[in-house]
């Protein structure tokens, strides 16, 4: 059951929805409301468990328990009927045998949630649904209304970004979507991206709006990167060597992973983009000749993703920010160790961590003085309150996008290598 994998055994949604057996025979319609079940059970996780602590004594198993929050998740958020989705959990846990003694605690519980749950789940701030390692850094660092804020664009469902190789105003048009942040379309409904006008023949790829700043702030920052010679640190799945390609730079993008640079490869191909791959660890890469540009979009704990992947509020933990951090230093160094005299090194993270943005480049910067920050002043298409751009580096929260309706959280800071 995907919500108990996540939650009890740190996978991935997404994974876990792909290779579940009972969602093989479905047809797409059935297939599409069993990942929304399970996605609005993690965006609403705190409330949920507000409406059933009371009412359950001892915990029963995880199983059991994600039997539980699911059937809540329908009946509380998703207005399925609650004689629908009592019976259907209750037949489901009857037919599954380690959860099977635990069918009459489930209808009793159940069938209370469908008398109260939604005037308790109202009694709970939505804040809540936020864990709480998580809840009280961001409060600490971003304030209280913008955590409710942020809290708000987990409750939503995202819609859909994609980056255009040419002509957004166009495909904007083509697609039905709307232009933001000056170069992304974007659409309501995801539906089958891949049957989208547009994708087979490769003129955009699926990126949020936030995801593609980095590229351009790095075009900006470069005066234009056009011939230059840039490398993609960290590249796969390619979003952001696709955008460098189609400015014209010649890219080598380097990624360790073989199956993502497999994937990244089979982007640009779709694409059309040309690029130079290269699957190896960074720590083990020496280029030949240096870069002009280079673009570290690190790995990292990815909070900042939790409204397309509620599923990392889950999966990741506070004990795993510490390793994390030193990787990133010391991809950084390794970073900085291609970039030509004079030439620009921009690191991005997709996490709302302050451990993973500005403490690691403010710690670079001591090692490494040679690297002068590049003050970001402005972010075109962008519209970001007072005193975020303060320190020179950019962080954009959830909350950020000027149609309301969400991007990812991102940290991005600009380097400058002296001549
Ligand atoms: C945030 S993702 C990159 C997303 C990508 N830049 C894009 O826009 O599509 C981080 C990537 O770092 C790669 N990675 C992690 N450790 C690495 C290392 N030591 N050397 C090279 N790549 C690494 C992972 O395989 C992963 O693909």
């Amino acid at each position: 059951m995907a919500v108990s994998d996540v939650l009890g055994r740190g996978f991935r949604l997404e994974g876990s929805l792909a290779k579940n057996p009972a969602l093989e025979g479905l047809d797409a319609r059935d297939r599409g409301f069993a990942r929304a079940i399970a996605a609005t059970t993690l965006r609403r996780l705190g409330q949920i468990d507000a409406v059933l602590a009371p009412l359950i004594q001892r915990p029963p198993p995880g199983r059991v328990q994600a039997y539980l929050q699911t059937a809540t998740a329908q009946m509380v958020f998703m207005d399925v009927a609650p004689h629908a989705a009592v019976g259907d959990t209750v037949n489901l846990i009857k037919a599954d045998s380690k959860s099977e003694p635990f069918a009459g605690l489930a209808n009793a519980v159940l069938r209370k949630v469908a008398e109260i749950g939604k005037a308790e789940a109202a009694k709970v701030p939505p804040t809540q649904n936020i864990p709480g390692w998580l809840r009280s850094e961001w409060m600490r660092l971003y304030g209280k209304p913008t955590v409710r804020r942020m809290a708000l664009m987990l409750s939503m469902s995202p819609p859909l970004d994609i980056s255009v190789k040419k002509d957004p105003e166009a495909w904007a048009k083509t697609l039905g979507g709307q232009i933001i942040g000056e170069t992304t379309v974007r659409l309501d409904s995801i539906g089958n991206v891949t049957a989208l006008e547009g994708f087979q023949d490769g003129a955009w790829w699926v990126q949020d709006m936030a995801a593609a700043l980095p590229a351009r702030i790095l075009e900006q920052a470069s005066e234009g990167l056009s011939g230059k010679r840039v490398a993609d640190l960290c590249a796969a799945p390619g979003g952001k060597s696709m955008q460098l390609c189609a400015m014209g730079a010649e890219v080598t993008a380097i990624d360790v992973s073989e199956a993502r640079t497999l994937r990244l490869t089979q982007n640009l191909e779709r694409t059309g983009s040309k690029a130079t791959v290269i699957t190896s660890d960074l720590n083990d890469y020496e280029p030949e000749v240096l870069f002009d540009a280079v673009l570290l979009d690190a790995p990292c704990s990815a909070t900042g993703t939790f409204r397309r992947r509620p599923d990392v509020l889950y999966n990741r933990r506070e004990r795993d920010i510490t390793p994390l951090t030193r990787l990133q230093d010391t991809l950084l160094k390794r970073a900085a160790k291609c970039v030509a005299p004079g030439g620009v090194l921009l690191y991005a993270v997709c996490s709302l961590q302050e451990r993973e943005g500005a403490a690691r480049v403010n710690k670079f910067r001591k090692a490494m003085p040679e690297f002068g920050l590049v003050k970001l002043t402005q972010i075109p298409g962008l519209d970001l309150p007072d005193g975020r751009l303060d320190d020179g580096m950019l962080r954009i929260l959830p909350p950020d996008a000027p149609d309301g309706r969400g991007v990812d959280g991102f940290f991005i800071a600009v380097l400058k290598r002296t001549e």
